[in-house]
């Protein structure tokens, strides 16, 4: 997968697994990307009128450290936490329309239920295909429902053999294995 491209967080020099994952040969393609970053606890300062379902905040270097080219929009692939299993997920990189933010966010929620909060932990993503743009909606209802559609149709596409086979891939171990050796 050497199109792949690996980010982490800068300047959280607390955590050096980040480094291993860092950039490869990026060569400006749609996705795979992978992402890895330190959830933080700021996180929980958001709001919480989506509490259908959770959705985790990369923190603010991550997303900067986004290549410009990268479209927002709603994307869908892999995701664990720390050195746990990989599990599917749907990520929305922009500026939420709904919410007329003004710092653009990546935010993701993993279709899996955790036992607690992972706040401090670190998160890989690893993005391997596009949904859709990023709308506004009339209504909290019609974003929710938005939300559950892009749910549903990720957890589909990520039955296909070729985004399956992404699952397995290195960078996943890789965090593993550094996280593992305590660094
Ligand atoms: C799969 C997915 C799709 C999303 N689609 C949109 C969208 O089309 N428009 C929008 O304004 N926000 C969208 N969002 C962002 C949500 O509005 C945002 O995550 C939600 O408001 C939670 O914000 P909070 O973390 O501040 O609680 C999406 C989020 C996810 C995870
Ligand atoms: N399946 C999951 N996907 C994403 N985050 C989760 C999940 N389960 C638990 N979390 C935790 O929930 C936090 C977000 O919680 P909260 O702020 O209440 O959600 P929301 O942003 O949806 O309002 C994340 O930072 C993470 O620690």
């Amino acid at each position: 997968m050497e199109s792949w491209l690996h980010l982490c967080s800068s300047g959280t020099a607390c955590y050096p697994a980040c480094e291993v994952v860092k950039e490869t040969a990026w060569r400006g393609q749609s996705p795979p990307i992978s992402v890895t970053g330190v959830i933080s606890v700021t996180d929980r300062d958001c709001s919480l009128e989506l509490t259908f379902e959770y959705i985790t905040n990369f923190p603010e270097q991550v997303v900067d450290n986004l290549p410009a080219d990268i479209s927002t929009g709603i994307y869908y692939g892999w995701a664990s936490v720390g050195s746990g299993d990989v599990h599917k997920m749907v990520v929305s990189i922009g500026w939420n329309p709904y919410y007329k933010n003004t710092k653009k966010s990546m935010e993701t929620h993993i279709m899996h239920t955790f036992k607690e909060d992972f706040y401090g932990e670190i998160l890989n993503v690893a993005i391997v295909g596009y949904l859709r743009p990023e709308k506004n909606f009339d209504s909290l209802e019609s974003l929710i429902s938005a939300i559950q559609g892009d749910i549903e149709e990720a957890k589909k596409q990520l039955d296909l053999p070729e985004h399956l086979k992404v699952k397995e891939d290195n960078f996943f171990q890789v965090s593993k294995s550094k996280i593992m050796n305590g660094h």
